[in-house]
């Protein structure tokens, strides 16, 4: 199995702080066509991740592969511009690494987002779901393997991962901003990809409570909450599952990316409020 020691960890770390002035507490992983986030950023520091010796490099359109470093309404922070996934054929443990390596430059808060298929029948395309629990269908756990405990324990609870402060803290903003109407709490599960679910898949996660899907995020919680990180989750509703059998329309990566491209205005918008009003110093 790979496997990537704290120390291995700790020099990735240390080699991407020598390369940037800026020294964050925030993190922000950008999902499938969500990049434009890092449009937000002032006074910008980049390294690609194929200049970052053991980081994974994005294979997939619309995950850009740079870590972007700056502020964003005053407030320092490195935005991871793409992500991987494990159906790139990427190790849990190396999907884990760049929240790790993000632990030990100091991050203490974490914001995931995605792009994701809308399960709910009342979110249509466009929508955004503050994600307020987890399944992990993927059969994946980035945390199998011996356990150090610098990272953290053995057995992590997994309940109340996403931090209800926060959650509410989004919601109230988006009430505030005037599109409370476009802003739902739900629950995301991840599958491993890379297909999109079938019908049968669809049904199933819908009676088990799921509001939106995707093949993303879940490692990447589960390491960071491991660690001891605050986080905050947040789904863009890329596309409506298919939940009839036969039914024409399939899904398809485009129209998850060129619903990112229509419809992250409001995305950014409400995560540039919530980093604003943060305090950091937790
Ligand atoms: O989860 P993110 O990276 O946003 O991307 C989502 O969109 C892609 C499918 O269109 C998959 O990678 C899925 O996980
Ligand atoms: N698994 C999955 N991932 C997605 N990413 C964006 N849309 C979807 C979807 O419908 N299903």
């Amino acid at each position: 199995m790979e496997s990537f020691t704290y120390e291995d960890i700790q020099q990735i770390a240390n080699d991407i702080l020598s390369k940037v002035k800026c020294r964050p507490k925030l993190g922000i992983i950008c999902g499938s066509g969500l990049g434009k986030l890092a449009d937000m950023v002032e006074d910008r520091e980049v390294i690609p991740y194929n200049e970052i010796p053991g980081f994974p490099i994005s294979t997939v359109p619309g995950h850009a592969g740079k870590l972007i470093f700056g502020t964003l309404r005053n407030k320092s922070v490195v935005l991871m511009q793409g992500r991987v996934h494990c159906y790139e054929g990427y190790s849990p443990q190396k999907i884990a690494l760049p929240v790790r390596t993000m632990k030990l430059m100091g991050i203490k808060v974490l914001f995931v987002t995605n792009a994701a298929g809308g399960i709910n029948r009342n979110f249509n395309v466009g929508d955004m779901m503050v994600i307020k629990d987890h399944l992990n269908l993927s059969g994946v756990n980035p945390l199998v393997g011996i356990n150090d405990e610098r990272f953290g324990p053995r057995f992590p609870p997994m309940s109340r991962a996403y931090d209800i402060e926060l959650r509410k803290l989004a919601l109230s903003i988006a009430k505030e901003m005037g599109f409370a109407d476009l802003v739902h709490e739900g629950v995301y599960s991840m599958m491993l990809g890379p297909n999109f679910e079938t019908v049968t898949e669809c049904r199933l996660i819908s009676i088990a409570g799921v509001d939106a899907t995707g093949m993303s995020t879940v490692p990447e919680v589960i390491v960071a909450k491991h660690c001891g990180m605050t986080v905050f989750g947040m789904s863009l509703i890329t596309n409506k599952v298919i939940m009839e059998y036969d039914q024409d329309a399939t899904a398809n990566h485009e129209e998850v990316l060129e619903t990112g491209e229509k419809s992250s205005r409001y995305t950014q918008q409400l995560i540039a409020e919530i980093v604003g009003r943060l305090d950091l110093d937790i």
